[in-house]
């Protein structure tokens, strides 16, 4: 099968973007797993499929993670979504209305060229994560090895665990992120943001993505990171966050609000593979 395929990011966050419109897709694991290979295949942390709506919405967004999983939500991929579908001429609107296996999210391209994306209204009970606990809380403890460590959990269509930690050059992403991607408190795994507030308005974030490890930079978990600040009364509605791969600006207004998050959505380059 030949694809066509189209290279974005999202501040350092990196998407193979297919369309499934104009192309008949269908792929297994293993061939997500390879388009996302950096030595194999083209090289993502996430491949985006590009579909016709099933009811009433403009498209359908499916997320796949480097792991081949399918999963419920990607903020930094939906504002390359509406980058794509203009850039291809699929649509001209600049609003548009995208079904997710979480719901609908409504990315819309502005007039200075950033991307502002409604990511939806977040969710804390833990059924609704998934998570394992007896009562919703502000934070959990949760077992790790021969220590107990403190996370928020919080569900923007898919789950994070977010931890306030005072440095972000010396969190252990890589090394603790792993182990709580994989808790087993977590029936569906996890998303693990480390996050570092320098005030009200700004803070600095890390995230240990589910199925694709650290990313440059993770949209839901910049959203995740700020609903658990403003919750715990530590951040205003107005929050810079500051990622290894650059700004996202995030507001949430509290409550059953939807988390709005703005940012950059660049095209890298097109190319064809045969699968
Ligand atoms: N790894 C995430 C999906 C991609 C999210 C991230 N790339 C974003 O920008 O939100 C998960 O398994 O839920």
């Amino acid at each position: 099968m030949k694809l066509k395929f189209t290279k974005m990011q999202g501040l350092g966050n990196d998407f193979v973007v297919i369309d499934g419109i104009s192309q008949s897709v269908s792929l297994s694991l293993e061939q997500v797993r390879l388009l996302a290979d950096r030595h194999f295949g083209i090289g993502c942390d996430q491949v985006l499929l590009v579909e016709k709506a099933i009811g009433d919405a403009d498209f359908r967004y499916r997320i796949f993670n480097a792991d081949g999983g399918e999963v419920e939500q990607c903020g930094n991929g939906a504002r390359c979504f509406v980058r794509y579908v203009h850039e291809h001429g699929i649509i001209h609107k600049n609003e548009i209305r995208v079904e997710t296996l979480s719901g609908l999210i409504t990315p819309r391209l502005e007039a200075n060229g950033e991307v502002s994306v409604n990511m939806g209204v977040p969710r804390f009970e833990p059924s609704e994560i998934p998570f394992v606990a007896e009562a919703r809380a502000l934070s959990y403890l949760l077992d790790i090895e021969d220590r107990q460590i403190e996370a928020s959990v919080i569900s923007m269509g898919n789950p994070h665990a977010v931890r306030i930690i005072q440095n972000i050059e010396q969190a252990p992403v890589r090394s603790e992120g792993a182990l709580i991607e994989c808790h087993p408190r977590f029936p569906k795994r996890v998303n693990v943001g480390y996050m570092q507030i320098i005030n009200r308005n700004y803070i600095k974030l890390r995230v240990y993505e589910r199925g694709a490890g650290e990313t440059l930079a993770c949209g839901t978990g910049a959203c995740a990171a700020v609903v658990a600040g403003i919750s715990q009364n530590l951040l205003e509605a107005n929050v810079t966050v500051s990622t290894r791969g650059g700004e996202l600006l995030i507001r949430w207004d509290g409550d059953n609000q939807p988390v709005w998050m703005t940012g950059p959505a660049v095209t890298v380059f097109q190319g064809e593979i045969s699968l």
